[in-house]
């Protein structure tokens, strides 16, 4: 558990006062010395403001999504935490299909609800 791993969080407008809370609750695991917590832009705004470090990215519309997915085909993220809001529509669709295909692509672990991000974080032992 030495080498780095960058985890991106991202979280719809709907879903971001979750994401926080979800963070908190996880500090423990995300601030460990190795963990590099990566966001787009407004999420990582919001999860600033509860003491964690994060390195935000553009804000999900203006090309966020994109670049952590950049960050997964390059090697870079190694875990996507992203809470989906299914119940509205965006305009970057596109881009959020791109991120989840290039997960996919590169076989890294995705989550798109809590649930599974939760389940992720006690797993990332396994994954390191
Ligand atoms: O739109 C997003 C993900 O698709 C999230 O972007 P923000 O964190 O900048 O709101």
């Amino acid at each position: 558990m030495k080498k780095k791993f960058e985890i991106a969080i991202i979280a719809h407008d709907g879903k971001k006062a979750d994401m926080v809370q979800f963070v908190n609750k996880n500090k423990s695991i995300l601030q460990a010395e190795n963990i590099i917590i990566i966001a787009t832009g407004t999420t990582g705004g919001k999860v600033e403001t509860i003491g964690i470090k994060v390195k935000k990215m553009l804000s999900g519309p203006l090309g966020g999504d994109a670049q952590i997915a950049a960050r997964v085909a390059e090697g870079k993220t190694k875990m996507v935490l992203f809470f989906k809001d299914p119940n509205s529509s965006h305009p970057h669709e596109p881009d959020i299909s791109m991120l989840i295909r290039i997960c996919d692509v590169h076989n890294v672990p995705l989550a798109t609800n809590e649930a599974t991000a939760q389940l992720l974080l006690f797993g990332l032992d396994e994954l390191k």
